[in-house]
């Protein structure tokens, strides 16, 4: 399946480094376009894909037309494009452009899917939700999942449950980096060399995911096994809390809805 983007950001670039780490996807068959060649020139040289000349010449080249611009330059995007997409699945990744506006902006027979991928598709261990429209079904929509999967984990949710979805999945990597960042940055401050403290926390917070992945166990139920009575852990979750760690947590969660 050759692939193209539309918009060369930071997710598209990041599924393109998962696209090719996955071994499924060849380089030459990944075709992209955006206004500022000079932004994505070395990355497509060290890639390998195809800088097109054009978003249409982007959609006449691919089967799986991945529009990846911000939400402010759909419109402009999907003029370019919208008589090169016949016979094509298109598949957005813009922020709240629902299915519905991608319709009105392209064609009503179009096979669309909306998709908001977060960061870590880079390193095939993304989160990925998904809807599509009426027009993308069966073999074609199964097929589009697979595609998507060599980048994470794809779970169809609901349009009305897209902002939420989106900011716990789609956001969430850069407070978890955060949290890597200040602890390490604490461990540094008693003592310990950076790379060694980014490396030990990170391996504890991702041994910490699959827990609660594949453990039957609540968070809550984790917690309370790493809290060793009259413990460090303890001690550390006590002043977390005072620190009003929860609050910052929750208003950070909600400012992401505004
Ligand atoms: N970053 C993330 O973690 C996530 C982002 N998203 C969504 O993905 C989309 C892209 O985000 P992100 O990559 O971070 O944003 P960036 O601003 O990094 O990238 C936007 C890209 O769109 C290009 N572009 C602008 N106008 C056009 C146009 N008319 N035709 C073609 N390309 C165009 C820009 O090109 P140029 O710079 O040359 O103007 C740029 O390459 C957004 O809608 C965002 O909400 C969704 C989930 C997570
Ligand atoms: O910050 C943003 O708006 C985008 C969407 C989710 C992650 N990045």
């Amino acid at each position: 399946m050759k692939i193209g983007f539309i918009g060369v950001g930071a997710m598209a670039k990041a599924m393109i480094k998962g696209y090719i780490n996955s071994g499924q996807v060849n380089a030459s068959d990944i075709y992209v376009h955006a206004p500022h060649k000079e932004k994505y020139r070395e990355f497509a040289k060290a890639t390998g894909i195809n800088c097109s000349d054009s978003n249409q010449e982007v959609a006449a080249s691919s089967d799986l037309v991945i529009l990846a611009t911000g939400p402010k330059q759909v419109v402009d995007a999907l003029k370019d494009v919208r008589e090169n997409l016949n016979g094509k699945i298109l598949a957005s990744i813009a922020w709240q452009i629902s299915l519905e506006r991608l319709e009105e902006l392209t064609s009503y027979d179009l096979p669309i899917i909306r998709l908001i991928p977060n960061v870590n598709v880079e390193v095939n261990e993304g989160m990925l939700i998904y809807k599509a429209n009426e027009n993308l079904v069966d073999q074609s929509l199964a097929d589009t999942v697979k595609n998507l999967e060599l980048l994470g984990k794809m779970i169809e949710v609901p349009e009305d449950k897209f902002d939420v979805s989106g900011s716990l999945m789609g956001c969430t990597p850069a407070y978890a980096y955060l949290f890597a960042d200040i602890f390490s940055r604490s461990a540094v401050n008693h003592g310990l060399d950076k790379q060694t403290a980014t490396q030990l926390a990170a391996q504890a917070i991702l041994g910490s995911m699959k827990m609660i992945e594949k453990s039957d166990k609540s968070p809550s139920d984790l917690i309370d096994d790493v809290c060793s009575p009259a413990g460090g852990t303890i001690k550390g979750l006590l002043a977390l809390k005072k620190s009003g760690f929860e609050k910052a947590v929750i208003d950070c969660f909600d400012a992401t809805q505004e």
